[in-house]
C-alpha cells in the first residue's frame, strides 16, 4: 500500500504542475541510445495533459556539477519526447528565473514545457533552499515521477516539496508498489539473484534480503570473494580481500536463517581480461593460479535456472559475468532466459541487469523492469528514499 498522495488525489485542471522526471538517459554523440526512462514517464505526462494541466517538466542529465555543459543540455531529450507524445514540447535554456517564469505564466492547458538540466545550478545537488523556492515559484503543484533519482535529496527532488503541494506521479507509484510489495509481502518461494562487480556495492542489499528471501543466488565478479571465503583458490579473479570475513558471515547467517544460499560450483576462466582470451570451464575448486573467472560455469547456470523456474517471485540485480563479451555472456543469458520462462513474477532491479535483458531480447517478458539503478538498490537495502518521504501523506 502506497501511503503518499498521488496525482490522482489532486485537481490539476488549469494548474501549473512542476513534474520532476528522470530523463537521465544514456547519450552518444548527442543521440539518445536508450529512451526507456522517457517512455516510462509518458503515462504521467499524458494524463496531466489530458486533464488540462499546464505541464512543466524538470530533469537532470549526467553530472555537470553545477556548470553549464553544452553536451548535457536536454534539447535532444525534448525533441525525442515531442515525437513520442505527438505534440510540441517547449524546451527552455534555463530552469529558473524571470524568462522561465514569464513563459510558464503564459502557457495554456495541455501545453508541455521542458526546463533545462537542473544540475546546471550548484544548488540542485546541495538541496539549496533558494533554488528549491525558485522551482516552487514556477508551479501550483509538484509531482515527483523521478523514481530513478528518488534516493537523492536535491532541490528538485526533495527541497521543492516543502513549498507547494507534493504528490507522486504514476511511474513513482508503480515502482514503489511493485518493489515495496515484493519486499514486504512476497509470494514464496522468493528468490533474489545478486551479481555485478563488487561485494562492497551489495552489502546492504544482501544483508536486508537475507531476512526476506528463500533463495539467495550469488554470481558475477563479487562471487569470487564468496568462493575465497569457502576456502578455495580463485587465481586472478576479482577479490575484495577486506570483504572475505563479511562473506563468511553471510554464509553463516544464511544457514541460521534457513535461507538457501547458492554460490557457483563451476566457472568460465580466462587467461586475460579480453574478448579474445583463451577460456576453459573448471570446477570451482580447480581455478588455475594464473587464470581469472569471468562467468559462472554451465552447471551453475543450469542450477540457477532451475531455482528461478521453481520460484514464485524473483528479483535480479547485477550480471552473472562479463556479459558484454560473448565468451562470458552465457551465465547472464541463461539466467535472463530462465527469467523469461518462469511462471514466477520477475523484477529487474535496473542498471546492468536491465541492459542484459535488453541485450538477450527478453525484456518484454519481464513483469517489471525498474527505471532506477541506485534507487532500487537502496529500496532493496530497506532504506527510505528522501524523494518519497518528502511527498504529502494520504
Ligand atoms: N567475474 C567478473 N569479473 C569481472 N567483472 C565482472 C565479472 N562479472 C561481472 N562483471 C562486470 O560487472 C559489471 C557490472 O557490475 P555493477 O556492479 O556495475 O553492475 P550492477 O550491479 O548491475 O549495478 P548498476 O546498477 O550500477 O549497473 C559488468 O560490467 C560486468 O562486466
Ligand atoms: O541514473 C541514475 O541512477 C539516476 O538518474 C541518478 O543519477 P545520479 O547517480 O547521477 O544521481
Amino acid at each position: 500500500m502506497f501511503l503518499k498522495k498521488t496525482m490522482n488525489d489532486v485537481e490539476v485542471k488549469g494548474k501549473r504542475v512542476f513534474v520532476r522526471v528522470d530523463f537521465n538517459v544514456p547519450m552518444e554523440n548527442g543521440e539518445i541510445t536508450d529512451d526507456t526512462r522517457i517512455r516510462a514517464a509518458i503515462p504521467t505526462i499524458q494524463q496531466l495533459v489530458n486533464s488540462g494541466a499546464k505541464v512543466i517538466l524538470a530533469s537532470h542529465l549526467g553530472r555537470p556539477k553545477g556548470e553549464v555543459k553544452e553536451e548535457l543540455r536536454l534539447t535532444a531529450v525534448g525533441h525525442h519526447l515531442s515525437k513520442l507524445i505527438g505534440q510540441p514540447v517547449i524546451k527552455l535554456d534555463e530552469s529558473i528565473g524571470e524568462e522561465v517564469e514569464t513563459t510558464v505564466g503564459n502557457i495554456k492547458e495541455g501545453d508541455i514545457v521542458l526546463l533545462e538540466n537542473v544540475r546546471f545550478h550548484k544548488g540542485e545537488e546541495k538541496n539549496d533552499e533558494e533554488l528549491s523556492k525558485s522551482f516552487a515559484k514556477l508551479a501550483d503543484i509538484y509531482v515527483n515521477d523521478a523514481f530513478g533519482a528518488a534516493h537523492r535529496a536535491h532541490a528538485s527532488t526533495e527541497g521543492i516539496a516543502k513549498y507547494i503541494p507534493a504528490v507522486s506521479g504514476l511511474l513513482m507509484e508503480k515502482e514503489l508498489n511493485v518493489l515495496g510489495k515484493a519486499l514486504s509481502n512476497p509470494e514464496r518461494p522468493f528468490t533474489a539473484i545478486i551479481g555485478g562487480a563488487k561485494v562492497k556495492d551489495k552489502i546492504g542489499v544482501i544483508e536486508n534480503l537475507l531476512d526476506k528471501v528463500d533463495h539467495l543466488i550469488i554470481g558475477g565478479g563479487l562471487s569470487f570473494t564468496f568462493t575465497k571465503a569457502q576456502g578455495y583458490s580463485i587465481g586472478k579473479s576479482l577479490l575484495e580481500e577486506d570483504k572475505i570475513e563479511l562473506a563468511q558471515g553471510f554464509i553463516e547467517k544464511a544457514k541460521e536463517k534457513g535461507v538457501q544460499l547458492h554460490m557457483p560450483i563451476d566457472t568460465v576462466v580466462a587467461n586475460e581480461f579480453s574478448k579474445d582470451a583463451e577460456t576453459k570451464v573448471v570446477s570451482i575448486e580447480d581455478i588455475p593460479e594464473d587464470w581469472m573467472g569471468l562467468d559462472i560455469g554451465p552447471k551453475t547456470a543450469e542450477r540457477y535456472a532451475e531455482i528461478i523456474k521453481q520460484s514464485k517471485l524473483i528479483i535480479w540485480n547485477g550480471p552473472m559475468g562479463v556479459f558484454e563479451m560473448d565468451k562470458f555472456a552465457n551465465g547472464t543469458k541463461t539466467v535472463a532466459q530462465a527469467m523469461a520462462e518462469t511462471e514466477g513474477y520477475t523484477i529487474i532491479g535496473g542498471g546492468d541487469s536491465a541492459a542484459a535483458v535488453e541485450k538477450f531480447e527478453v525484456a518484454d517478458q519481464m513483469n517489471h523492469i525498474s527505471t532506477g539503478g541506485g534507487a532500487s538498490l537502496e529500496l532493496m537495502e530497506g532504506k527510505q528514499l528522501p524523494g518519497i518521504i518528502a511527498l504529502n501523506d494520504k
